[in-house]
């Protein structure tokens, strides 16, 4: 029986709670990384056949093998806490006190419905308190939560809720729009509209603050 990752709470409860888990198999840990990689490969190998595909030919033989690595290896890779990015806080030696602002994250991730590319950008910001932390972990943040089969809310709340633990803060704000291809290139075949979701806590919370934010990411690069 599924369960999520952090409790055993009845769904019913966890849909009112609005957990921010990734649901997640209480034995989803079980396995080695080559294990899976055996199993995704031979069950990917059937789904491929059952399309009567011809296994035998020299492009397709490689195929489930291919992306058995690639699911555990890339884009599913931050299902594992292992990779969860170690972000070092250095002191707020500066005194800087006021937003920072990374925006134009470029952002990949996987519709959980449908397990077809969501691509767009991040932005991301926060109000330090004692601590920062360098640059570059902001953006292995919305790396790490993208690579999961995602739906963007959740992924938006995510890297909201990391933001705030790893930086001790409450001022954090995130936005992300993102293209579906579940939406664009099946389905629907929508390929103008993109999805906008965000989070907003502590100091965000106030016009002045979320409008700087907003200012700050539509502001042309000079
Ligand atoms: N809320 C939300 N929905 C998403 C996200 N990604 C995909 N979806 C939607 O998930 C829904 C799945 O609905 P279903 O009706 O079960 O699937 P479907 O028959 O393939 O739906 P269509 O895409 O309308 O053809 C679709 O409406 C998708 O557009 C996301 O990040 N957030
Ligand atoms: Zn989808």
């Amino acid at each position: 029986m599924d369960r999520r990752e952090d409790n055993d709470q009845d769904p019913e409860e966890d849909h009112l709670t609005g957990s921010l888990e990734t649901p997640l198999r209480p034995d989803a840990f079980a396995l080695t990384d080559e294990q899976k990689i055996d199993g995704i490969e031979y069950h990917f190998k059937e789904i491929m056949q059952l399309l009567g595909l011809d296994l035998e030919d020299d492009s397709l033989k490689g195929t489930p093998r291919r992306v058995a690595k690639m699911y555990v290896k890339e884009i599913f890779d931050g299902l594992k806490p292992e990779n969860r990015p170690h972000a070092k806080l250095f002191e707020n030696r500066y005194g800087y006190r006021q937003m920072l602002v990374e925006r134009d994250i470029t952002l990949y991730s996987s519709c959980e419905h449908h397990f077809v590319p969501i691509i767009g950008k991040a932005h991301v910001a926060y109000i330090p308190n004692e601590h920062v932390i360098g640059l570059s972990k902001l953006n292995r943040i919305v790396q790490y939560y993208g690579r999961r089969p995602q739906v963007q809310e959740r992924l938006t709340r995510q890297i909201a809720q990391e933001l705030r633990d790893v930086l001790r803060t409450e001022n954090v704000a995130v936005l992300i729009e993102a293209d579906h291809l579940c939406v664009m290139s099946r389905g629907v075949n929508d390929v103008t509209s993109s999805t906008i979701t965000s989070e907003y806590s502590g100091l965000f919370e106030q016009d002045a603050y979320r409008l700087e934010f907003m200012q700050a990411i539509r502001h042309n690069k000079s």
